[in-house]
């Protein structure tokens, strides 16, 4: 009997949905809407609020009508009869779920649960009601939807969550919704919906947080859209194709506190409201074409993290900016300021918060002063909370004071810097001492850790990292294992709040155990890693890695182990132990570590500036830095620092690379990823880095040795001298500059940035030069050892004979400087096969210069057989 009514119910259920699309059947069903129940009405009348270009049609209403009617009769029957305080649950939102389910959910596990028989209010997966029985919350996160947002939502008018992040919903957001009136939350971030963003949010005037990022939405916002929201919280519209100006009505939000846009095609000004907001804490505008000056005064007491990155913005910062008393992470690189930044500021926020604005004179910092600190006491001779007291009251804010600003102002600063270094350096330690203390206060209470959104309660305070961060969804793979736990989640982590970052979070689920803790500075256990807010930041060798936001603000990369690691805990445990005994300052200490069955992974610091690959040939969201011949001599010195240290103690990198050379906030290298095929169950027979691999080790990828690092290494050294990728369209870039060098065309192959076309390349470039090419060497018996490499590095000394960073230049040579070396008008780097890159390097790039094909696609090392002359 259950079995041929489920059928029944199924069969309404698709006739239902075909006669959505079936304009004969509409024609004749034609009901009087005049007859309709309570409820109905009730949603027609909702599905036809003013203000909502479309309305509800007679026919789908008509639909609607003969459905419930046939559906009453069956809930009639099949009610749950188990005395809830829930009243009986509208038929016709019933429908609307059931139809939703139809489009987007028919293979979707998680609504596996949904079905006719069921009372939707108490056994349905995702769905909570009012005592009335109207739906007011649908949350299926991660849920595995792939389809449309069906009209029929909007006959659930009463719901205030409407949370489907995560998921793979296509097509439009249907103007239906506008019946959701009393809408709290709209999350469908992490989904591929596109179109324009509808004007009918603006009915939602309930809103708090509105969060559509990384989908593909388009166009401007709708006019006059927000004027109406005026409850919005949190509006993250981050990573899609919104183009037009941000609009006055939306910064203007007397409550908005999180707005983030960034990735998007915005353009024009950014807007005085924005800079006099009293209620905006975390703004983050970057990678998008904002232009103009910035407001002249900045009064947003508030704020604390501010990104307008990578926009075209022009003019001097102003001051009132840098005084703001609670902006602790400011990042205005990559556009076109002008003017110049006291060492005062530079040493505040940090130089990379400035870089990338040729025009803008920076005064390095000689100390860092960057808002994330590295554990406390981890190489760290700062004063220790059992130091004497402070000489004076602590500083309830750590901003510039007003008066430090208007003496800069008033053109003191060179005078006020000489006079103040002391200080500077007083007040740095001072900085530095206070967070100490407080990360020792944090200590003591470890024992009651806990985590909480970010995006929630504790909103803007810790989870907006310097530098940009994609949020991107569960990569596929990790969809099943989410499926496998959810079942087991809590109400807390199923917050609509804790977005899709909580991938992460949901497969940690699996141990149900706390994590092994290789570092005892670090207080963490299960609780707080289920709790934390997590954020892919890309799928490697091994499998993905994660930033994981501690409620201290402190920042971890979790690396996911894929299938293929260890199985035996023992061997797995003594494995990572030894690793992480491995310290050395430029090397990415391992801090804890996850083992179950099915589950791996390694904890350890996330580093903000991300990777050398990044910075030297840009990513998605960050362009290529202007990076000055000692900052990479620096870079290969302290990589070849950690590699000696590895060697040292035994240990093969085995996949030296440069997104696995890591940048502290000081701009200083943590290498990472060394020695994990030791924790794999067999030696991995794939090349894992391409363009890095020696000629031995694309034979035989398992056989990795010291000497193999030594070749990536050589090649790490190429990528800094001439800017290439170390993978060419038809060569590796040790081939290539092998072969330029050969050809005597030597000059060619350094990165323009770091060569004036007509001053030849300084004696110590050239010595690093032919450093790099030994360490390449095809033979591995005639590559030197790490520790020669170092000892070589360590004597050549960076001269002045290379043009200095364009930072630095005087105004008019910074001009002449951007024009002639392919940073065009706007001071950016411009692509491959523009000013940028040689002709030789455009070559090398190029892949109808020659028909030869790489070794590494061959899978040996061969005569490049390309055509120099
Ligand atoms: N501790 C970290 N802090 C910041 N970014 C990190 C950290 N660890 C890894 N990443 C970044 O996350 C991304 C994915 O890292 P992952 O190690 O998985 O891949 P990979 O380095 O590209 O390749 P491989 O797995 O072969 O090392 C890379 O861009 C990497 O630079």
């Amino acid at each position: 009997m259950k079995v041929e009514l489920r059928g029944n119910a199924f069969d309404i259920g698709t006739r239902y949905s075909s006669s959505n699309s079936a304009a004969a059947q509409k024609e004749q069903l034609s009901p009087d809407p005049d007859n309709l129940t309570e409820t109905q009405r009730s949603v027609a009348a909702h599905m036809g609020i003013d203000g909502c270009s479309h309305k509800v049609s007679r026919s789908s209403a008509a639909t609607l009508l003969l459905l419930q009617l046939a559906c009453a009769v069956l809930s009639s029957l099949f009610q749950p009869s188990s005395g809830q305080s829930i009243s009986t649950p509208p038929v016709s939102e019933k429908i609307s779920l059931l139809q939703f389910k139809y489009s987007a959910g028919q293979f979707a596990e998680e609504i596996s649960s949904w079905d006719w028989t069921v009372n939707q209010c108490t056994g349905w997966k995702g769905v909570k009601c009012w005592s009335t029985g109207n739906v007011r919350v649908l949350q299926l996160p991660q849920a595995g939807l792939n389809g449309t947002l069906t009209r029929d939502l909007g006959g659930l008018p009463f719901v205030t969550i409407f949370s489907l992040q995560g998921n793979n919903l296509t097509g439009v957001i249907p103007q239906e919704m506008v019946t959701m009136t009393g809408l709290k939350q709209l999350l469908l971030q992490g989904n591929q919906l596109n179109g324009s963003i509808p004007d009918c949010l603006r009915n939602m005037t309930k809103l708090e947080e509105l969060n559509l990022a990384n989908n593909r939405l388009e166009g401007p916002f709708p006019s006059n859209m927000f004027a109406t929201m005026r409850n919005l919280q949190i509006v993250e519209l981050g990573n899609n194709i919104i183009s037009g100006p941000i609009p006055d009505d939306l910064v203007d939000i007397p409550t908005l506190q999180r707005l983030v846009l960034r990735s998007n095609n915005l353009s024009g000004p950014i807007s005085p409201l924005l800079a006099s907001s009293p209620s905006l804490v975390n703004v983050d505008l970057s990678n998008n074409s904002l232009e103009g000056n910035l407001p002249s005064t900045w009064t947003v007491t508030n704020m604390t993290s501010l990104d307008l990155s990578s926009n075209f913005l022009q003019g001097e910062i102003p001051f009132s900016l840098f005084s703001l008393s609670n902006l602790t992470r400011l990042n205005l690189a990559r556009n076109n300021f002008t003017g110049k930044i006291p060492q005062l500021i530079s040493c505040h926020f940090g130089d990379a918060a400035f870089s990338g604005n040729p025009l803008l004179r920076v005064e390095p910092c000689p100390l860092s002063a960057t808002p994330s600190e590295p554990l406390p006491g981890e190489g760290d001779p700062r004063p220790r909370s059992g130091d004497p007291p402070l000489p004076f009251k602590k500083r309830s804010s750590s901003s510039l004071s007003t008066l430090t600003i208007v003496a800069l102002t008033a053109g003191d600063i060179a005078l006020l810097l000489m006079s103040g270094a002391g200080f500077v350096f007083f007040y740095m330690w001072w900085k530095k001492r206070s967070k100490n203390i407080r990360d020792d206060e944090k200590e003591e209470k470890a024992a009651n850790c806990t985590l909480r959104s970010v995006y929630g309660k504790e909103l803007g305070q810790a989870a907006d990292p310097h530098r940009p961060t994609y949020l991107v969804p569960a990569p596929a793979a990790l969809k099943p294992a989410l499926k496998s736990v959810s079942g087991k989640l809590s109400e807390e982590v199923l917050d609509p709040k804790i977005a899709l970052e909580n991938d992460f979070a949901l497969s940690c689920e699996e141990f149900g155990m706390d994590p092994v803790i290789l570092d005892r500075r670090l207080v963490l256990d299960i609780e707080t890693l289920l709790r934390a807010n997590a954020v892919v930041l890309g799928a490697g060798t091994f499998g993905s890695v994660y930033m994981a936001v501690m409620d201290d603000g402190h920042m971890l990369a979790i690396k996911r182990l894929q299938d293929g690691a260890l199985r035996n805990e023992d061997i797995f445990a003594r494995q990572i132990k030894k690793l992480s005994d491995v310290k050395h300052p430029n090397l990415l200490p391992i801090r804890a570590y996850c083992w179950s069955p099915n589950e791996k992974l390694i904890i350890g610091d996330y580093m903000r500036n991300g990777n050398l690959f990044s910075l030297l040939h840009g990513d998605k969201d960050q362009r290529p830095a202007i990076l000055s011949w000692a900052t990479r001599h620096k870079i290969a010195l302290e990589t070849a620092r950690a590699l000696a240290h590895l060697h040292d103690n035994a240990v093969v990198h085995g996949n030296l690379k440069a997104t696995n050379v890591l940048l502290d906030d000081k701009l200083e290298v943590r290498v990472a990823d060394f020695g994990l095929e030791s924790l794999l169950e067999k030696p991995l027979q794939h090349i894992t880095n391409a363009g890095y691999l020696s000629p031995e080790l694309l034979v035989s990828p398992h056989r990795k040795s010291a000497k193999g690092d030594v070749y990536s290494f050589g090649v790490l050294l190429l990528e800094l001298l001439t800017g290439l990728e170390p993978l060419g369209k038809n060569m590796d870039l040790a081939t290539w500059v092998k072969e330029m060098v050969k050809s005597r065309r030597t000059e060619e192959v350094f990165d323009p940035s770091l060569v004036s076309s007509h001053v030849l390349p300084a004696q110590d470039v050239l010595e690093l030069l032919e450093l790099a090419l030994s360490c390449v060497h095809d033979q591995d018996n005639r590559r030197p050892t790490i520790a020669s490499v170092l000892r070589s590095l360590e004597t050549i000394v960076p001269s002045g004979g290379l043009l200095p960073d364009p930072a630095v230049l005087p105004q008019h040579m910074g001009e002449d400087f951007s024009v002639e070396h392919g940073y065009g008008e706007t001071g950016r780097r411009v692509p491959v096969d523009s000013l940028e890159l040689s002709p030789s390097q455009a070559a090398y790039y190029s892949d109808n210069s020659s028909s030869s094909i790489s070794p590494l696609q061959a899978g040996i090392s061969s005569s490049p057989g390309r055509d120099y002359d």
